[in-house]
């Protein structure tokens, strides 16, 4: 799905009330119903809820969203903003709500009321239209909200955040949970603002989404309906060569469960066949824990000092758990030197490159880097002062070394050569465990050793990672599973996505 900026999305809204002969104040109703919809699902009967309201069409939801709720039976309290002119659709469900309850004007700070503790509040003060910095009654109004302890539900985006670029004013809500129309925004996928959004949701609001076939977007959201056109049937007439052979160099003393994961990720993603050349001292590890595994065993006992022979080879990862010895690192500009195909390039792997920066021009084209935060800042040299700085440079970097950046967190951003941006969609902080992002440069490599191009290769992996995960949560909660968990629930992706 593609991420459109607020102006792209309002041109999405034109097209759609034309398509449809429908007026903006029905996509303000059914924009309504959506987030109702929603909230009725997740909030009960109890609490009062006050609706504060701005000038615009964001105010205009609120107000039509407050209608709805007083039928619904809820108890509503709404305010609107008074500081100046509406607009035709938010006066128009002013109208039709003031025959239905008494709603509190503010046209300054000094009509401020005392909020409440034991409520709950809808925020729709402002939306996608924020153009300048909040000052003024807006701002106290944001204010007053943020000093409660209510619960607050945004509605499309929290009032006072932009949607397409940081904000650097003060006055943003901070809601509980952002119920966010058609389409994620930009600002969702940026860890900064998580204190603004809270948990978000997207609701369906029947925007006709072939408005957007024209509309170009530097960013996508690599929803479930994007993986079923991506992924691939297996042929009834296959044989292991067919789903490709996987070099994996990896491990070292004391990091050899790296090795085994990586390797097991390998084999639980669908690849023929897995070989992990590791140093001496884990063979009886890897051996015992991946008999599907064959070994390739370096000559030194606790690290890897030697490239072995990589013809042959679908895909070769190299990375997890190898640390940094200055015998390995030889190895890695080997290996850098002598690949002609994309490799996946992980962990340890890109502690080196970011030591030995000059070698990053023998990367192959299209590799697949799948940096941390903290590997990202070693391989640009410099510490982000904020998400945006961090996710700007990995596309200058992606442009500029002409590969593939996994900038793993939440929403991971996979980084394209071209500067495209693919945020995933799946996944859960119970990932954040050692040894998580392991398993993810075992999957993205056995993808890439099927035949998968190294940007669905990437996009595929890091999907099946989150939704293995999710998987996994669902049984063994969020803090109790571990790295292993993820690749036991592998499976699942593929009962769920394979034709
Ligand atoms: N797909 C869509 O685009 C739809 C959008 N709808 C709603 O419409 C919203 C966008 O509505 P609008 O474009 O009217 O804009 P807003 O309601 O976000 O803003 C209203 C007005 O506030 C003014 N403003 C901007 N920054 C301000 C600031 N810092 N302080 C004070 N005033 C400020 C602007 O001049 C703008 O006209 C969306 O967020 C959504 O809630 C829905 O009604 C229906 C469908
Ligand atoms: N809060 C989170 N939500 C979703 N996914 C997360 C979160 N934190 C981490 N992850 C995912 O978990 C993996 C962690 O990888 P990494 O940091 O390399 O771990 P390790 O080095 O321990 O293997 C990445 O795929 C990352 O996207
Ligand atoms: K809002």
């Amino acid at each position: 799905m593609k991420i459109l900026t607020a102006a792209q999305i309002h041109q999405l809204d034109l097209y759609t009330q034309e398509a449809e002969h429908i007026t903006s104040l029905a996509l303000m109703e059914r924009a309504a119903e959506a987030f109702v919809g929603w909230f009725t699902k997740h909030t009960s009967l109890q609490k009062e809820i006050w609706v504060f309201c701005g000038r615009g069409n964001n105010g205009g939801d609120g107000l039509a969203i407050a209608c709805l709720l007083i039928n619904r039976g809820y108890k509503v309290k709404p305010f609107i903003v008074k500081s100046g002119p509406l607009t035709s659709d938010c006066a128009a469900n002013l109208s039709r709500l003031e025959k239905m309850v008494a709603v509190t004007s503010i046209v300054t700070e000094e009509d401020l009321v005392k909020i409440p503790a034991n409520i709950l509040i809808i925020d729709a003060l402002l939306g996608s239209g924020l153009n300048r910095e909040v000052t003024g009654v807006y701002a106290a109004i944001i204010d007053k909200i943020n000093a409660t302890e209510n619960k607050v539900y945004a509605v499309d985006v929290p009032s006072g955040l932009y949607s397409d670029y940081p904000a650097k004013h003060a006055a943003i809500i901070t809601a509980d949970h952002t119920i966010t129309f058609q389409m994620p925004k930009l600002m969702l996928f940026l860890s900064d603002h998580e204190a603004f959004t809270g948990a978000w949701h997207i609701v369906d609001i029947g925007l006709k989404m072939e408005g957007a076939a024209d509309i170009v977007s530097d960013y996508s959201y690599t929803d479930a309906a994007v993986i079923h056109k991506m992924i691939r049937k297996r042929p009834v007439f296959s044989h292991k060569g067919t789903f490709g052979k996987v070099l994996l160099i990896a491990g070292s003393k004391g990091m050899m469960g790296a090795a085994t994961l990586a390797a097991k990720s390998i084999l639980r993603t669908g690849a023929g066949l897995v070989c992990v050349h590791i140093p001496g001292s884990g063979v009886d590890i890897v051996q015992t824990l991946i008999p599907e595994a064959i070994l390739s065993i370096d000559p030194n006992k606790e690290v890897v000092t030697v490239l072995p022979d990589i013809d042959g080879y679908s895909a070769i990862g190299i990375g997890v758990g190898l640390g940094e010895h200055p015998y390995t690192a030889d190895v890695l500009e080997e290996l850098l030197v002598s690949s002609v195909d994309p490799l996946v390039i992980d962990a340890s792997a890109l502690n080196i490159l970011a030591s030995n920066p000059h070698w990053i021009t023998h990367i192959p084209p299209n590799s697949i880097l799948t940096p941390h935060p903290r590997e990202l800042e070693r391989l640009a040299g410099m510490k982000f002062q904020n998400s945006w700085e961090r996710l700007h440079k990995a596309i200058e970097m992606a442009k500029k070394m002409q590969v593939i950046i996994v900038l793993k967190g939440a929403y991971t951003a996979v980084v394209m050569p071209t500067g495209v941006v693919h945020f995933n969609s799946t996944g859960n902080s119970g990932l954040a465990t050692a040894g998580s992002g392991d398993v993810l440069t075992g999957i993205i490599t056995s993808f890439l050793a099927q035949g998968y191009s190294p940007a669905d290769a990437a996009r595929l992996g890091v999907f099946a990672h989150g939704y293995a995960g999710d998987a996994a949560a669902e049984v063994k909660s969020k803090a109790g599973m571990i790295a292993s968990d993820i690749t036991e629930y592998l499976p699942m992706f593929f009962l769920d996505f394979e034709e």
